[in-house]
C-alpha cells in the first residue's frame, strides 16, 4: 500500500468491443474514504469500466491501481484490498450460502475458524440465516445479491466495489446493506457504487461520477457535481442536453 495513493487510480482506461469503444481513456481518482456513486445512462461503460477497474476485465490501454497497487501488474496485492460484487454475479449454484462463504474464505487463506465467524455473523446480518440449508440455485435475485455482497465483505477488504448493489433487494435489505456499507465508510474503508437511482446516490454518497459514452463526464464531492441542482436534473443536462423532445409518442396521449 502507497500511503499517498487514493484508493483507486483509473487512468487512460479504454476498452473496445469490435468497433465500438465502450471505455475511452477514462481517468477517475476516488480519494480513500469516500463513498462514490458511479451513473450513467444505460450502455454509459459503467459495468466495463468496473470490471477493469478490479481486474475482472482486461483493458486495451490505461491502468487501474487499488490502493497502489496495480490490478494487472500486482493482482495478489491489489485483490487483496478490494472486494467486487460484479454484474451477474456467478456462484457455485449446488452450494449453500454457508458453503459458498466458507469455500471462498478458505479459498482466500483465511484460517478457518476466522472464516466461521464472519460467516455467521454475514449470514446473520445480511438476514440469510433462514436460508442456512438452501442451495443458491434456489435463490431470489435479491438473495444472490446480499450473498454476493456477503462474499465481497469476507476477507475485510479496504476497498468496495459494487455493481448496482441495490438491483431488485427489498426495502428492507436495502435498508441493511446502507448501514453495512455505511459502517465500512465510517471505520475507513472506500466504496464504489454504480447506481441508475439517482436518489440512492444522493441519500447515500458523498461522491459522485458522471460517466458519458465511456467517458466521465464530471466528478467530485456531490456537491460539486450537483452543481447547484438535484443530481438527476444535473445528470440529465450533462449526457443528454436540454433538447430532448418531449413531444415523442405523441399518439399516446388523449
Ligand atoms: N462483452 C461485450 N461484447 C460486446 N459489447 C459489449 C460487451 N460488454 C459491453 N458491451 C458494450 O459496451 C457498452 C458499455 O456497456 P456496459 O455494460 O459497460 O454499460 P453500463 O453503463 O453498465 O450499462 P447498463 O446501465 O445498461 O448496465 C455498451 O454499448 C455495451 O453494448
Amino acid at each position: 500500500m502507497h500511503a499517498e495513493e487514493p484508493a483507486l487510480r483509473l487512468t487512460g482506461l479504454t476498452k473496445r468491443f469490435g468497433g465500438k469503444t465502450a471505455v475511452d481513456g477514462l481517468g477517475l481518482d476516488v480519494p480513500r474514504g469516500a463513498f462514490l456513486g458511479l451513473v450513467g445512462q444505460n450502455g454509459a461503460g459503467k459495468t466495463t469500466t468496473l470490471a477493469m477497474a478490479v481486474g475482472l476485465l482486461r483493458p486495451d490501454s490505461g491502468t487501474a491501481r487499488i490502493l497502489g497497487a496495480d490490478v494487472w501488474a500486482d493482482p495478489a496485492a491489489a485483490k487483496a484490498l478490494v472486494g467486487v460484487l460484479p454484474d451477474g454475479l456467478a456462484l457455485p449454484e449446488r452450494l449453500t450460502g454457508r458453503e459458498v462463504l466458507t469455500y471462498l474464505g478458505l479459498l482466500r487463506g483465511l484460517d478457518r475458524r476466522t472464516v466461521e465467524e464472519r460467516t455467521a455473523e454475514l449470514l446473520h446480518v445480511l438476514d440469510l440465516s433462514g436460508a442456512d440449508r438452501t442451495l443458491v440455485l434456489e435463490y431470489s435475485t435479491g438473495m444472490r445479491k446480499k450473498i454476493g455482497l456477503a462474499t465481497a465483505l469476507l476477507h475485510a477488504p479496504r476497498l468496495l466495489v459494487l455493481d448496482e448493489p441495490f438491483e431488485a433487494v427489498d426495502p428492507v435489505s436495502a435498508a441493511t446493506i446502507k448501514t453495512i456499507l455505511r459502517g465500512f465508510v465510517a471505520g475507513g474503508g472506500t466504496v464504489v457504487l454504480s447506481s441508475h437511482v439517482m436518489a440512492l446516490v444522493e441519500q447515500l454518497c458523498d461522491h459522485a461520477a458522471v460517466l458519458d459514452r465511456g467517458r466521465i463526464a464530471a466528478a467530485g464531492t456531490l456537491d460539486e457535481v450537483r452543481a447547484g441542482l438535484s443530481l438527476e436534473d444535473r445528470f440529465v443536462r450533462l449526457v443528454a442536453g436540454e433538447g430532448k423532445d418531449a413531444r415523442e409518442l405523441s399518439w399516446l396521449s388523449r
